[in-house]
């Protein structure tokens, strides 16, 4: 419960609405109990005019009045705090799902990981969805009767003592019933969340893959993992909705008993003379409003528990470490935005002893890394697929902390400067081009505030991608699908080389594509990227012999150690890796292909 009152205080803007739904709560309980107060005078007025003992027809036209007057007011105020419960619900939606993607923003590689995509979104959907649920529940319905349940006790205290106390017994011996049972029901609710989770994520996997799915025909299986998961979860439910109803109607017989005990002593208590038939038909009401929340509390439980689970869940994202000094935390705390003095001498770059290890194993990715890279060199890093050449460039960007050492930027230690600034230094063309969907002049512009058709067109023509883009029907503003999906591959990877173009940062990260290409969009990447290296300083991690051969160096990781740097030429007679993937590049046995294969080179 206290996560949801956190929740409430995380959206604290609202205030005007939790008053508005307060005060609304209160005139609806206000309304609905005057009722039974004007039925039983009625009764007592009918009792008196039958039995001879004076009383009115017109009074009694006026009580029908007053509670048709009540009534209209309780519809009134009951769908105006509805209004407010729905539009508060609406608006802490919008309030939960910006934080939670706010702080998605913020955390750091490391964070995804561990995650799949689709298990982020479902997660947020179904804390959003349960917490905003049970609010608007609350508010609609709940809160008011919570109010009018307090207000019975009050009246009955006055009228019969025995039944307040009866009443106030209920009540808490009801919630204990029900918070005994709803910890084991929390438990299967967890173990059915993470099937969920799991589904989740893998749903969008395969939606996001389809071709892969496609053509490795993999549809039956896919479709059986992720049944799978549901079924589960229904075996789940059975197990734990039918423990929740068996208890459930346990509890409500003694809730029977409780109220028989209640009726019998207004019944013989009335008959004895202690009450008139109206205050009779005045209890009988109340203690008939009074059962309904009971009545409703396994809803409520199950709506609360949910809500709780969720909120849970959303502060457990919420508790998850920031990457320091992340964009978003400088921008929220009106920190004046940092600057950072470059140093423009040589080298640009710079690994001092780095080391390296992704956390889960306690095995270094990277050992003892130490290298220089000066302004304007192209330097390509070659090894063994999954020896690093990946992960040194991580390390570089700053998305994950070296383990031992220091990588420097411009003479400044990576640790030092924020990954803002960091980062703005730095051009990346990713291997797979990495497009989001929405149209080619928003991609090639992404992360630039504003640009001008005459530099949009400049970089696409830089990138070699002004002719495919002008041929095209709505040039600019065409539609690329989900990640560039109506684009080839050639044409893919020159818009992200004209993003990259677009960005303009002295330092440039070529993860180059390798087999997605053919020879001929291959070239005309090619044309786009050596526009781009002009005159930046250019990591490589190539994946072409043709590309190796034309660099300035080249760095040969093994084992996660620098083996050998040197030119093209120097390298090519030491014997070393370079030499040997020479040597390889003519033959065509099958050893030699696979071990071309294993440096992910083509030739
Ligand atoms: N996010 C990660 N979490 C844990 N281990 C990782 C992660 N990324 C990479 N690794 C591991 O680190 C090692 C180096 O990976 P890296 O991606 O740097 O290799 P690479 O040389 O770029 O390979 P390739 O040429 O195939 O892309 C691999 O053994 C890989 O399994």
């Amino acid at each position: 419960m206290r996560s949801i009152i956190r929740i409430l205080g995380t959206a604290r803007q609202l205030w005007r609405f939790y008053l508005g739904i307060i005060v609304g709560a209160v005139a609806i309980a206000a309304t609905a109990l005057l009722i039974p107060f004007v039925i039983a005078r009625a009764t007592d007025v009918v009792v008196s005019i039958v039995g001879g003992n004076g009383g009115s027809i017109s009074t009694l036209v006026w009580l029908a009045a007053a509670l048709l007057g009540l009534s209209l007011a309780n519809s009134v105020m009951t769908n105006a705090t509805g209004y407010l419960g729905d539009q508060m619900a609406v608006r802490l939606r919008a309030i939960l799902s910006r934080r939670y993607f706010d702080k998605l923003l913020r955390l750091p590689q490391r964070y995804y990981d561990n995650e799949l995509t689709g298990t982020i979104i479902s997660r947020l959907n179904r804390s959003i969805t349960s917490i905003t649920d049970f609010l608007q529940m609350f508010s609609n319905s709940f809160f008011p009767m919570l109010i009018t349940v307090f207000a019975i006790l009050v009246i009955s205290l006055v009228y019969s003592p025995w039944l307040a106390v009866l009443l106030i017994v209920i009540y808490p011996t009801f919630v204990w019933l029900t918070a005994l049972t709803s910890k084991k029901w929390l438990v299967w609710e967890h173990a059915k969340n993470d099937h969920y989770d799991i589904a989740g994520g893998r749903f969008a996997e395969v939606v996001g893959q389809m071709r892969v799915v496609k053509s490795f025909v993999t549809e039956r299986g896919e479709l059986a993992r992720f049944s799978g998961h549901f079924d589960d979860a229904v075996g789940l439910t059975v197990k734990q909705s039918g423990y929740w109803h068996r208890m459930d109607t346990l509890r409500r017989a003694v809730l029977d008993v409780v109220f028989f005990a209640i009726y019998a002593i207004l019944f013989v208590q009335t008959a004895q003379g202690a009450f008139t038939v109206g205050v009779m038909v005045l209890m009988i009401q109340l203690v008939n409003m009074a059962k309904q929340p009971v009545t409703g509390m396994s809803y409520l439980v199950d709506t609360t528990q949910r809500a709780i689970a969720g909120s849970d869940e959303f502060f457990k994202v919420m508790a998850e470490l920031d990457e320091p000094n992340n964009p978003l935390y400088l921008a929220e705390s009106g920190a004046e935005q940092p600057t950072v003095e470059w140093c423009d001498d040589n080298p640009v770059i710079s690994f001092d002893g780095v080391s390296f290890g992704y956390g889960d194993t306690t095995e270094l990715v990277l050992k003892d890394i130490s290298l220089a890279i000066d302004k304007g060199e192209r330097v390509a890093f070659v090894g063994e697929s999954g020896g690093g050449k990946t992960t040194l460039v991580n390390l570089l960007m700053k998305l994950y902390p070296a383990t031992a050492g220091t990588v420097e930027v411009h003479g400044q230690s990576v640790r030092d400067v924020p990954s803002e600034l960091l980062r703005r230094e730095v051009g990346v063309v990713f291997q797979d081009a990495s497009l989001f969907s929405g149209t080619i002049r928003e991609n090639i512009a992404y992360g630039i505030k504003s640009v001008t058709d005459e530099q949009l067109e400049t970089a696409a023509r830089r990138a070699n991608a002004l002719g495919f883009i002008k041929r095209l029907k709505d040039g600019f503003d065409t539609e690329i699908g989900e990640r560039g999906i109506k684009l080839s591959g050639g044409q893919k990877q020159r818009l992200s080389v004209a993003r990259a173009l677009l960005k303009d940062a002295p330092i440039l990260i070529l993860d180059e594509a390798t087999s997605s290409l053919d020879t001929k969009a291959e070239r005309a990447v090619q044309a786009g990227l050596d526009e781009l290296m002009e005159g930046r300083t250019t990591i490589i991690i190539a994946h072409r012999l043709s590309t190796i051969s034309t660099v300035d160096r080249i760095v040969t990781l093994r084992e996660g150690r620098v083996d050998e740097v040197g030119t093209p030429e120097e390298l090519a007679t030491t014997g070393g890796i370079y030499a040997e993937l020479l040597a390889l590049q003519g033959s065509s046995s099958r050893a030699d292909k696979a071990k071309l294969a294993r440096y992910d080179i083509v030739r």
